[in-house]
């Protein structure tokens, strides 16, 4: 980083802070070559001009985010595990000219790619307008006319043009590719293009920036060379897919797929070499086998995960609070157990009021406020940072209400805070030299001190010489260790004093006591320097005297402290990751209702190795003095530990850790890149907006285990009737066609759970899909389903026999048709979401579901439709005994169900 060295254009501001600061007139020749190319100027482009070249370059997006056509969609639903599956035992079925079961496979697979795929394009439609709301825009300069003077405008990415002069500060995305015009320490972030995590420095008028790289510090202007497709991003796009982490979503949708996958492809064979060994058949079970594993797909499960997901962001983006940018994002949200905050900004207002300035012996000092508002408006100025820093804008009012002012000083060089880096300084020259007689001399040994303030700052300097005076401010420990003198506070010109190890100390416990009453703390040091006309760089910034702090108060942020509460109800731990004094953060958890704890440093976090720091976070609850790869660290930490985490964080010094994090949050005044890399955006900064996010997120899990826990468990008992009938019987238990009605029937019925109430557990615990509960949970119920196909079993013999029934085939078929159907509309009663489901009226869809299956199942063998799908009417004694068998049935599922509930949570899939 090198300090911008003086310039003509950065001089303005000599009357207040609100003056223009004359950004891009200059350009160099290249630059100037470039804009003639482009037939445009640094005054921008004409509206009209613009308009016409955005009608012939085409909008600038990105082509990877143009939504696939639907055969596209509709292709590569065929890639899904399940129908992966389905398809190869349809070829083997069809190989075998078993055409029956090749049918009903070819229409399972077919409609469940039809509705995933419209399921996916609904979602897909509603996630881009919910990325609508948070859209990304650029600082463009542009004309309404061609002689009018340029305007400085936000607008939509989407419509940046070729020509277009941008305005880029930190946090912005570079939103095109841009030839840079004028750089102030522009540093950016190019690790989506190179890999590169460091910043990369681009303080050369002409060079290149790509879109995809972000700022990190500084401020430039340029002007669009490509956009869209003609974008070096977009040109490496099919090359970098840049592949997200495996999040909890992903780990758990995945790893339960690809179980059932390996369980259905091992069902096949098990079939058939059961049936060879016991019945001595041969391949003409093949058939058989394979409705088998067909019975055992969940294969609604892709529609049933996007459309409990997509419904949920639709309900919480109706709510106008929060907009999920990624749907898998608010599974997760819903699994959060820790949810990692920045404090500034986010449990506190980030509108700093100044409180008081002491100097170094803890005396109220108003120079010491001086120099750092006079430090404040030169980095405001020469920085040129568009949106100013929060402590700047208080310390520049408490300045100006106390009647200071700057007359006359003259800003030289600046170089702001910035990610990582905790003191901003300004190098200013004062006019005129030292009152005679103020007992300093300038060509003396001594320093300039905060006692020659009124003489430094004030008009009445008689010498003709101008001073320059470096003026440090920031975090109290780095400005520390950059001094070697200290104000001995007596406010004689020119005293000040070699700071020894006790200064140091004493000053840093006078730091940490103004920090532990809840001040935002900064020390202000200062220095006299050289003329020089630079180049100046961190380096320089050494040798110099403190004056001493200044206060700033923070109030805290409304609603934070009942969010807090929400959160720690809903079982989700909050941890604080800050850049500021761990005293100040303390403080505000204390005041917050939230234990701190001991805070854990940056040197501390610096210190442990990944294993210790795993353990460190776990138990820690504030983290102080953290640049953004601490926050990074610690998050990643916290993962390793076994935690959910999320990331709640509004600045480019968030970025890491938003990304690092299982779920990123930004609110939606963060800086584009930070709203950018997160998964869920707050449209306020409300956090109990979050929690109501969470429930959502655990109402959607809810809704994909109950799907899971209902198709599951009924086909795993299919199954296993499906087997034994298979091994006991001369002929086979179900028709493919049989099969196939059952089936659309159950997956029909099963999409109205996405419309049930959530259990009031809900509200307790993070709710994650756990395939090992889930299994376990499936095998349990599985067993009870089958129990009941078996006593449906004995039910039909001893029915067809009484009533002397020739017809055995069809009867039974029906008969097994009419108790799976009956079965698995009790089954989605009875195991709904939450553990008191049996005890909660079903809502309306739910209801008329079950109704509608236990209609068909009743209905359609007596029906018309009964005789061509192999199925006759059955005698009424039947009935009678399959009351008998449901009511047992009933009975046993709601007392297993009642045990789960009493047995620990874990044991609960979809719960923690
Ligand atoms: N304008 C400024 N001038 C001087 N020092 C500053 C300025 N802004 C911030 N600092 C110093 O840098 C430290 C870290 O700032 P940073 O923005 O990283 O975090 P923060 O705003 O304190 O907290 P959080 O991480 O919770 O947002 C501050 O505590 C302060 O000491």
């Amino acid at each position: 980083m090198a300090w911008a060295p003086d310039r003509p254009a950065a001089r303005g501001p000599a009357t207040g802070r609100g003056a223009a600061t004359g950004r891009g007139e200059a350009a160099g020749a290249t630059a100037l070559e470039v804009l003639r190319a482009l037939e445009s100027g640094p005054r921008g482009l004409v509206e009209a001009e613009a308009d016409a070249r955005l009608a012939r370059h085409g909008e600038n997006v990105f082509p990877g985010r143009r939504p696939d056509p639907w055969p596209r969609r509709f292709a590569r639903s065929l890639r899904d595990p399940f129908t992966a599956v389905l398809l190869s035992l349809g070829l083997v079925s069809a190989a075998l000219a078993a055409w029956g079961t090749a049918c009903v496979i070819a229409v399972l697979v077919t409609v469940s790619c039809v509705l995933r795929a419209t399921g996916e394009h609904r979602a897909d439609r509603s996630a881009a307008a919910l990325r609508e709301l948070v859209a990304t825009t650029a600082t463009v300069r542009r004309r309404p006319a061609e002689p009018d003077a340029p305007v400085t405008r936000e607008l939509p990415v989407e419509q940046l043009v070729p020509g277009d002069v941008v305005l880029l500060a930190p946090g912005d995305l570079v939103p095109a590719d841009l030839r840079l015009l004028r750089t102030t320490g522009l540093t950016v972030h190019e690790a989506a293009l190179t890999g590169e995590s460091a910043p990369v420095t681009k303080d050369t008028a002409g060079d290149l920036c790509l879109q995809g790289s972000s700022v990190v510090s500084g401020s430039a202007t340029g002007v669009v060379v490509a956009t869209g497709a003609d974008t070096v991003l977009s040109g490496a796009l099919p090359r970098n897919p840049g592949p997200r982490l495996p999040g909890p979503f992903d780990r758990s949708v995945n790893g339960i797929a690809w179980t059932l996958v390996r369980f259905m492809l091992l069902t096949a064979p098990l079939v058939l070499v059961a049936s060879a060994l016991l019945r001595g058949r041969g391949l003409e079970t093949l058939p058989f086998a394979v409705a088998v594993a067909v019975g055992l797909t969940p294969e609604m499960l892709p529609v049933v995960v996007t459309t409990a997901l997509a419904r949920g962001a639709a309900l919480l983006a109706r709510g106008g609070e929060v907009i999920v940018r990624r749907l898998p994002a608010l599974h997760d949200l819903g699994a959060v157990d820790v949810l990692c905050v920045d404090k500034t900004g986010t449990l506190t207002q980030d509108r700093p009021v100044f409180d008081r300035a002491v100097d170094a012996e803890g005396r109220d000092d108003p120079a010491v406020l001086h120099w750092a508002a006079v430090a404040a408006l030169w980095t405001l100025h020469l920085a040129e940072l568009p949106a100013p820093d929060a402590l700047d804008e208080a310390l520049l009012d408490a300045d100006e209400e106390r009647g200071g002012g700057a007359d006359g000083v003259e800003g030289v060089a600046a170089l702001p805070c910035g990610p990582g880096r905790r003191i901003a300084s300004a190098l200013v020259r004062v006019p005129g030299g030292y009152e005679p007689g103020s007992g300093y001399e300038p060509d003396g040994p001594e320093p300039v001190l905060p006692g020659n303030v009124r003489t430094l700052t004030g008009s009445r300097g008689r010498r003709p010489a101008a001073t320059y005076v470096l003026v440090v401010k920031g975090a109290a420990e780095d400005v520390l260790e950059r001094c070697t003198r200290v104000a001995d506070g007596t406010g004689s010109p020119g005293a000040g004093r070699t700071l020894g190890p006790a200064d140091r100390a004493r000053l840093a416990a006078r730091a940490d006591a103004l920090a532990e009453s809840g001040l935002r703390v900064l020390a202000v040091a200062v220095a006299e320097r050289p003329a020089s006309a630079g180049p100046y760089a961190p380096e320089d910034e050494r040798e110099l005297t403190l004056a001493g702090f200044v206060g700033l108060r923070d109030a805290l942020a409304p609603t934070a402290a009942e969010a807090l509460t929400v959160l720690a109800d809903r079982g989700v731990a909050v941890k604080v990751l800050t850049g500021d004094h761990p005293g100040t953060a303390a403080r505000a958890c204390r005041e917050l209702g939230l234990d701190p704890g001991e805070p854990l440093t940056a040197a501390r976090i610096d210190a442990a190795g990944d294993a210790e720091l795993a353990l460190l976070a776990a138990r820690t609850t504030v983290f102080a003095r953290c640049a953004p790869e601490h926050k990074a660290r610690v998050v990643r930490a916290l993962r390793t530990a076994g935690s959910t985490t999320g990331f709640l964080g509004d600045g480019v010094n968030d970025l890491a850790a938003l990304h690092a994090a299982d779920v990123g949050i930004c609110p939606r005044d963060g800086v584009p890149v930070a709203r950018e890399a997160a998964d869920v955006v707050l449209a306020s900064k409300d956090l109990t907006a979050l929690g109501r996010a969470v429930v959502t997120g655990r109402r959607s899990t809810g809704h994909i285990a109950a799907y899971l826990r209902i198709t599951l468990s009924s086909n795993l008992g299919n199954v296993i009737a499906m087997l034994t009938a298979g091994l006991l019987l001369p002929f086979l238990p179900m028709l493919p066609a049989q099969v196939l009605v059952q089936n659309l029937c159950f997956d029909a019925a099963q999409l109205s759970l996405a419309y049930d109430r959530p259990a009031a557990t809900v509200h307790e615990r993070p709710a994650v899909l756990r395939p090992r509960a889930l299994f376990r949970f499936m095998t349990a119920f599985g067993l009870i389903n089958a129990a009941a196909d078996l006593a449906t079993f004995a039910v039909l013999a001893l029915t067809l026999r009484s009533a002397g029934s020739t017809g055995g085939q069809a009867a039974f078929h029906a008969g097994w048709f009419t108790e799976n159907l009956l079965t698995q509309a009790l089954v989605m009663l009875l195991l709904r979401a939450g553990r008191d489901a049996a005890e909660r009226r079903a809502p309306l869809p739910v209801r008329l579901a079950t109704t509608g299956l236990a209609v068909v199942g009743l209905l359609l063998p007596l029906s018309p439709l009964g005789p061509p799908l192999g199925m006759t009417p059955l005698p009424p004694l039947y009935y009678a005994l399959m009351t008998v068998v449901l009511t047992l049935y009933g009975t046993a599922l709601a007392v297993a169900r009642a045990r789960y509930a009493k047995g620990p949570a874990a044991q609960l899939p979809g719960r923690r």
